[in-house]
């Protein structure tokens, strides 16, 4: 199966190769050209299987027989034996109708810890197999970068650089970017906002030799990969709830899109998904979008939830191809208009299509701690921000529809936010024993001007010096 540009004019991949391609030359995101259906059957004898069986069938679809069986299985069942929860991502009960699916039983206490395990893996796989060596570049505001040096600190075959705006993520995450001793891993400090490094990372992309020369891969959600294995956990968690026999909804804290995009994935896939919520903060550019259809930037606010301040939702290039019937140019011109006025108007029909797929709200900084209290008091169960804000406006829909099970997505440890946690519900939450030393590892990192060249330069002069120490 091939995987098509949501721009039109780059070419179209199998799954390996998008794997490996991240962002798509034309600076479009790579979907694949049809979605692979589960049947009910199919769906329904998920029930009970371990974590990693069903994300072998799921994704065994996705890749389409593209890596061999035996060796994929390996690595999904590798990519999830570190994780310290046996289900893997477990569901915890709140109230009637109302779960928490815990995300975080990774090594950096995020859920991208579930598809960069699994990506680390995968690019290896496939580096080692073409005798190819990559630069991984990444944008992240705490999480994405802290799940990429875990999943690659060991790698021999890349060399990783995360640009991670300066001052403005957690210490947790900070320092689970900044103290990781591997030669190939790089913290950039960019004296920018999330949105900035995001699209230092897209002019890299951008420039052609650069990238072929450096041989360079993204792992943020651009990836097409990163999406397809965070669809995995919409199954398993349905599937416990009693799906494919009953329908359920899923609440989703959003930044850059790209995890309530998977649930999309799921539904696209048989999952019978009720409602999908795009649950933001005061960064609230996607709960503005489906309400006037006019996607305009406004400027990044900091919140409590610094990993979800972000005002660029990559991911929704994606949504707006596929629901515009996958026509590339209505979105070339979107993009464009993006660059130009910070601002694109989407057509009507396909403003329909999305309403009538998500539900969006935004949750204020008042009611995210409200959230954090309440939850801790009367279920005895510690939110961090991000979680809580899925929670909140999981008790929205639950106001409105009390039987429909809902489902929020927990992306992180309440442990990587402890200021905020602390202030909410008056618990300081500890970090796990296998982190527990982390406020006094040493740190390395470099700040960086918000600057595309001042970027390249390093890139070019540190990813040369890591491959003649290799060499
Ligand atoms: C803890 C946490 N929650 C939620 C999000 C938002 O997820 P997405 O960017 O996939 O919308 C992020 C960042 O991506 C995150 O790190
Ligand atoms: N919140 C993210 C932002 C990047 O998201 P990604 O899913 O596109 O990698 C982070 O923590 O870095």
């Amino acid at each position: 199966m091939l995987h098509i540009s949501t721009r039109g004019e780059a070419p179209a991949l199998p799954f390996t190769d998008a794997l490996m391609t991240g962002l798509a030359s034309d600076g479009g995101l790579y979907l694949p050209e049809r979605f692979p259906a589960l049947s009910h059957d199919a769906i329904a004898g998920f029930a009970g299987r371990p974590y990693a069986e069903v994300a072998e069938e799921v994704l065994g679809l996705l890749a389409d027989g593209e890596i061999e069986t035996q060796a994929f299985a390996a690595m999904i069942k590798d990519a999830y034996a570190g994780f310290r929860h046996p289900a893997v991502c477990p569901l915890v009960q709140l109230a009637d109708n109302l779960f928490v699916l815990e995300l975080f039983h990774g090594p950096t206490l995020a859920f991208k810890d579930v598809a960069m395990q699994l990506l680390g893996r995968l690019m290896d796989h496939v580096l080692a197999a073409r005798g190819q060596r990559a630069t991984i570049v990444g944008a992240t505001s705490g999480d994405t970068g802290s799940a990429a040096v875990a999943a690659f600190e060991n790698s021999s075959r890349a060399d990783v650089f995360i640009l991670y705006p300066h001052g403005r993520v957690s210490e947790v995450q900070r320092r689970q970017m900044t103290t990781v001793a591997a030669p190939n891993v790089h913290a950039l400090a960019i004296e920018g906002s999330f949105d900035d490094c995001q699209a230092i990372v897209k002019a890299l992309f951008g420039r052609e030799d650069f990238r072929t020369e450096m041989r360079l891969s993204g792992v943020n959600s651009i990836n097409w990969a990163r999406v397809a294995a965070q669809a995995v956990y919409y199954f398993t968690a349905a599937v416990a709830l009693g799906a494919p026999h009953r329908e359920v909804a899923f609440s989703v804290p959003t930044g850059n899109f790209g995890d309530v995009l998977a649930g999309w994935v799921a539904r696209r896939m048989g999952l019978p998904i009720a409602g999908l919520t795009i649950a933001t903060n005061a960064n609230d550019i996607l709960v503005r979008s489906l309400a006037s259809g006019r996607y305009e930037v406004t400027g990044v606010v900091p919140t409590t939830s610094p990993s979800m301040d972000i005002q660029v939702s990559s991911n929704f290039e994606r949504l707006l191809f596929d629901a515009g019937g996958r026509d590339p140019e209505p979105v070339r011109r979107a993009m464009a208009s993006l660059r130009q006025s910070g601002a694109f108007t989407i057509a009507p029909e396909t403003l329909a299509r999305i309403r009538s797929e998500f539900e969006a709200e935004a949750i204020g900084e008042a009611e995210v701690a409200g959230e954090i209290g309440t939850t801790w008091r009367e279920a005895g169960y510690l939110l961090d921000p991000h979680t809580a804000i899925a929670v909140k406006a999981a008790r929205t829909r639950l106001a409105r529809d009390p039987a429909t099970p809902v489902v929020a997505l927990s992306t992180a440890h309440p442990a990587k936010f402890p200021d905020a946690v602390e202030a909410a519900s008056g618990v300081r939450p500890p970090l796990p024993p296998h982190l527990a030393d982390l406020m006094g590892r040493p740190e390395r990192f470099t700040v960086l001007p918000n600057d595309v060249d001042a970027v390249a330069a390093f890139l070019s002069r540190e990813a040369r010096a890591v491959r003649g120490q290799a060499a």
